[in-house]
């Protein structure tokens, strides 16, 4: 998240203005007393959302792309330029039981 200086600051050696929007980069979950509180929490659901993408979802290249292009795309957050293309494995879909 960015954040922005409220006064005229010097952070290991660097001048940082008033004003100066800032913010840690590379650091998934912030650093300082204003990081990710949510962090173990976060830490521990990845696995299990990654891991039912994983299972109930066939993954494609978009068409006509040979290589998946990995440059960063700043915003709220951070994500790839290129998508890819997923399909719900309809197998994969709890069946109810019979009798
Ligand atoms: C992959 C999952 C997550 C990522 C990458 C993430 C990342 C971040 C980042 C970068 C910040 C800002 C840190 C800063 O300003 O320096 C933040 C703040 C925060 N996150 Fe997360 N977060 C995640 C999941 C969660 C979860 C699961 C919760 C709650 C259950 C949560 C609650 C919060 C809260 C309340 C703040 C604001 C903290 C503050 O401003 O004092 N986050 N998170």
């Amino acid at each position: 998240m960015p954040h922005l200086s409220l006064e005229d600051c010097n952070i290991g050696g660097y001048v940082v203005p008033v004003g100066t929007t800032v913010f840690v980069n590379f650091l998934p979950f912030g650093s300082g007393r204003r990081m990710c509180p949510g962090m173990n929490f976060a830490l521990a659901l990845i696995e299990l959302m990654l891991v039912n993408l994983v299972y109930h979802f066939d993954w494609e290249m978009p068409r006509g792309v040979k290589e998946i292009d990995m440059t960063e795309v700043f915003g709220l957050t951070v994500h790839q330029k290129d998508k890819l293309i997923l399909t719900p494995r309809l197998s994969c879909v709890a069946q109810p039981l019979e009798g």
